[in-house]
């Protein structure tokens, strides 16, 4: 819960609204198939949405047309310019990526009358919303804004939180979803004081148990979770629900979060203190060069 100067603190706003939106089923129009338009295609197939592509031809690079013949279902392709207001019919967002300015502020403004949210990549006053540096494992999504400030700068603090992630946390993620979904089916209640309690069983289980061990959760063992945890009101250890000896993998990680550090978290961990180093004797260099 935030308290009222906390609130306070906030008011000064000058960030942006960071949300997780769900495009499944609906209509996007993108302009410009070249290499932000190829990257943007990728963004909005893994976002299950319908694409309309306005492009001429003699300007897409090969990942857009490979993504058309690929996904012929997914993109209605048009190799031509775009014409004119009619192109936003239906439309539930739009983006730009043309090497015309003139052409996006055009349609960026035809978007603004007819209040469909609009991204163009070379005007970011025209944008409603902003991309940013994207990292994707199954269901867990991280993305990095610098609200504008520096995409590259975004693009590298990508690679750092990349290298501090054990590649493991999109399964359990998933595992995780897989619990939940199960124990609303058992108890599909929402909010009162069933929903506080279910939110609480599911919080407690997030905390006590490594994330890694989620991973190895199946059908079987989610039941017996639910049955041994959620019906009497505690929540089992992992080897009360798993027959079956964890792989050392998971032992040696599960045992890092008490202290012990594995192999691979062990060199993840390296990076930070590597980076933090550098960091210093750029700062040491910076400042020795300032006094001359
Ligand atoms: C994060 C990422 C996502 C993506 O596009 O998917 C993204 N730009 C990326 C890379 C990138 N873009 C540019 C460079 C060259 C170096 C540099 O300028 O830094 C690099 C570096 C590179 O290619 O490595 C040039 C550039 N970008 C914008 C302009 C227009 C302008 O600023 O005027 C210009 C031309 C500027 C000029 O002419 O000088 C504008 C935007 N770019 C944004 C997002 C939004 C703000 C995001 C944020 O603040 O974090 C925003 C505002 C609008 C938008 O696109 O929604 C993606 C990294 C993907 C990844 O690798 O993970
Ligand atoms: N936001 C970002 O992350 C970012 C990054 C790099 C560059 N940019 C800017 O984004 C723009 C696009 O960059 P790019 O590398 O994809 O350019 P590009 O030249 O590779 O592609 C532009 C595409 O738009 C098409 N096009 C041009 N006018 C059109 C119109 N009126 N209707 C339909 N299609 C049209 C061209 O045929 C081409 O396929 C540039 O202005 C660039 O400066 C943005």
């Amino acid at each position: 819960m935030q308290t009222v100067s906390e609130i306070d603190d906030l008011s000064p706003g000058g960030g942006s609204l960071m949300i997780a939106w769900q495009l499944k089923g609906k209509r996007v129009l993108l302009v410009g198939g070249g290499e932000v338009g190829a990257s943007r295609i990728g963004h909005l197939l893994r976002a299950d949405a319908h694409i309309t592509l306005l492009s001429p031809e003699k300007g897409l690079v090969p990942t857009t047309k490979d993504y058309i013949a690929k996904y012929p279902q997914r993109i209605t392709y048009y190799g031509r310019s775009f014409t004119g207001p009619a192109e936003l019919h239906k439309m539930d967002l739009v983006l730009t990526a043309i090497d015309s300015p003139a052409a996006s502020r055009e349609i960026a403004g035809l978007c603004r009358q007819a209040k469909i949210p609009v991204n163009a990549a070379d005007i970011p006053e025209l944008c409603d919303f902003y991309f940013g540096a994207q990292i994707r494992d199954g269901p867990l999504q991280i993305m990095i804004s610098s609200n504008g400030n520096g995409p590259r700068i975004s693009a590298l603090i990508k690679e750092r939180v990349q290298a501090s992630l054990g590649g493991y946390e999109g399964l359990a993620l998933s595992k995780i979803g897989m619990l939940r979904a199960e124990l609303k089916k058992r108890v599909p209640d929402i909010g009162g004081a069933v929903g506080r309690k279910r939110m609480k069983w599911m919080s407690k289980i997030c905390n006590d148990w490594p994330l890694i061990d989620f991973t190895l959760l199946d059908d079987a063992m989610i039941h017996k979770l639910l049955d041994e945890g959620w019906e009497k009101n505690r929540v089992p250890t992992f080897e009360e629900v798993c027959e079956k000896p964890k792989p050392s993998v998971v032992q040696a990680t599960s045992s890092s979060t008490s202290g012990e550090v594995s192999k691979t978290s062990r060199s993840n961990f390296l990076i930070p203190i590597a980076n933090f180093l550098a960091g210093a004797v750029f700062m040491a260099a910076v400042m020795l060069a300032r006094r001359r």
